[in-house]
């Protein structure tokens, strides 16, 4: 005979064995629609975290040519058609969570979370490509050629790189994994914006951020402006 513990066993696997079925369907789903897209990542994991700014979802992407990772914060409901409020902020370790004076990067992370949390709804792309695109230690060593009076492009040229190495175009397949065809994109960089409407994102509007500027950082964003160009208030209309 079946008592009530069987029937309630019984019901939980057979539950459990229908959201794996339903979790492994929507990764292929992804996988498909990734493919079939041409992107060049795929959305791989999901979960709820709590901030200071408001409660998000954190989502996890990874790179299929090399497995890299990427993630989003996404806040409220963003696959509605209003433009989405955004930011790819490119990693800086040294900014983002070291407190570096060096550049405006941690500034620019704590604003943009503040404005998305004031309005309930955005997205951050956090784009893991450290030093523009040529990675922590190489960062380290273009600002040991800085101490020694280079500046921030001159660097990385003497270390055989562009001066801007990132691959903006994973930030348009993020967007579109997301569902967000629309943002009005935080920046100062209008090649970011060149690159996403290229890609197919429709950026409605460039939303300028300024923060973050002291005493260490002054040339860097000058140089910023003068050499990458950069949109400053403060420096181009000087
Ligand atoms: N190679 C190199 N990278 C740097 C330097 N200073 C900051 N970075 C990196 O630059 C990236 C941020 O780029 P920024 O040029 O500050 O800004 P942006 O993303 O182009 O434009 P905004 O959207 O306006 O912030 C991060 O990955 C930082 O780690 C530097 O002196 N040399």
């Amino acid at each position: 005979m079946f008592g009530v513990h069987d029937v309630l066993m019984t019901g939980i696997c057979f539950c459990k064995f229908h959201f794996r079925i339903f979790e492994s369907s929507l990764l292929i789903s992804r996988i498909i629609f990734a493919m079939n897209e041409n992107l060049k990542l795929r959305r791989m994991a999901e979960a709820k975290l709590p901030t200071e700014f408001g409660h998000c979802l954190i989502v996890g992407f990874e790179e299929i040519s090399s497995g890299r990772d990427h993630i989003a914060l996404v806040y409220g409901d963003i696959t509605t058609p209003d433009p989405v409020l955004s930011r790819i902020h490119s990693e800086c370790l040294t900014g983002d969570t070291l407190f570096s004076l060096k550049c405006d990067c941690g500034h620019q992370l704590g604003a943009t979370l503040s404005q998305i949390g004031q309005e309930g709804r955005g997205v951050l792309l956090y784009h893991r490509q450290e030093g523009r695109g040529i990675g922590l230690v190489n960062k380290i060593r273009a600002y040991a050629l800085q101490d020694k009076g280079l500046d921030t492009v001159e660097a990385n040229l003497q270390l055989g790189f562009k001066p801007d190495e990132r691959d903006f175009t994973l930030c348009a397949d993020m967007y579109k994994l997301l569902g967000v065809r629309a943002v009005r994109l935080i920046t100062n960089n209008p090649l970011k914006v060149d690159i996403l409407k290229k890609a197919g994102i429709n950026v409605v509007e460039r939303v300028p951020i300024e923060v973050g500027r002291n005493g260490n950082n002054d040339r860097y964003l000058k140089v910023k402006a003068e050499k990458l160009g950069h949109l400053f208030k403060n420096c181009n209309e000087k």
